[in-house]
């Protein structure tokens, strides 16, 4: 094992796929839930550590963080393994909230909507970050990596998932601060697709729409995003930057 890598909702598609694939590669794989759902049995299976992360509301997330962090700093004495990575990928896709009801009830739903974007998104990411610096500063000799799941929104703006775009914009903000704060040693980077995997539910109609979206028209998979990471994990060099995977949807004309 070279190192110890947490990820966090790896309980299910794009975070499950990128957890087995860093535990396969010789890392050994810390990864966070919500819900204990198949994939974490799978994980389990795999040789990767789950530990339960449900970030709500009316939850003390400065608590929750640093008991986390407490958790890894003695996984990783255990297993006598620096923490090697730091992967932000647990996310909530939610959208505004149909208009209806009268003005106080709009802007209640859409602040609790703003709420959790940012909480997930930004608040998370800057706690665990914060919390973990010092543990991934030592793993010296090598460089330590923290890689944050962005979006390709950031760019345009959503009509449709506003906080989500803004919470996500904000959380590439702080990859950029990070990088400054923990070089040279950790690097700090994000990576920001646009359609990686439809969800259950999605339309025929919605799949044609947005695969049109891209000059490739495909919907790629996890794949790309464990490539990603594997690739900035062995970089020596690349710290700051947001690693596109678009499909050349920004050169798509309307
Ligand atoms: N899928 C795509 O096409 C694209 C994805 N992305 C980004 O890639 C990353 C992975 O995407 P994808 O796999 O589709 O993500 P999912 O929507 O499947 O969610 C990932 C995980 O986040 C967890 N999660 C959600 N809310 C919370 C919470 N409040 N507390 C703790 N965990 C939570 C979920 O837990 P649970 O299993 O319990 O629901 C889930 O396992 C995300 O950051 C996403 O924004 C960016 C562009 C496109
Ligand atoms: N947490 C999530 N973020 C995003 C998802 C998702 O399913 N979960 N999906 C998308 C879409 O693929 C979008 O890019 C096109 O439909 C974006 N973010």
């Amino acid at each position: 094992m070279t190192g110890m890598v947490l990820i966090t909702g790896a309980a299910q598609r794009v975070g499950l796929h990128c957890a087995l694939g860093l535990q396969q590669a010789g890392y050994q794989v810390i990864a966070t839930y919500r819900q204990p759902k198949a994939g974490v049995e799978q994980l389990r299976q795999a040789g990767a550590i789950c530990l339960p992360l449900d970030i709500q509301p009316d939850t003390d997330l400065a608590l929750q963080v640093s008991e986390l962090a407490d958790t890894v700093s003695a996984l990783c004495q255990q297993h006598q393994l620096p923490l090697r990575a730091l992967i932000h990928n647990a996310s909530s896709w939610a959208g505004e909230s149909e208009s209806g009801g009268n003005l106080l009830d709009q802007l209640r739903a859409d602040a609790a909507v703003f709420d959790d974007m940012f909480r997930i998104h930004t608040k998370l990411p800057y706690l665990l970050s914060r919390a973990l610096a010092p543990l991934l500063a030592t793993a010296l000799p090598q460089t330590a990596d923290i890689i944050a799941i962005s979006d390709f929104a950031v760019t345009t703006g959503s009509c449709n998932h506003m906080a989500y775009a803004a919470s996500k914009a904000a959380l590439e903000n702080l990859v950029l601060s990070l990088a400054r704060q923990l070089a040279p040693q950790v690097k700090v980077n994000a990576i920001a697709p646009a359609l990686l995997m439809f969800n259950e539910g999605d339309s025929a109609e919605y799949k044609a729409y947005t695969l049109k979206k891209s000059l490739m028209e495909i919907e790629p998979g996890p794949t790309e995003v464990l490539q990603s990471i594997l690739y900035l994990l062995q970089s020596r060099y690349i710290t700051g930057r947001v690693l596109a995977l678009d499909g050349g949807r920004h050169l798509k004309l309307p």
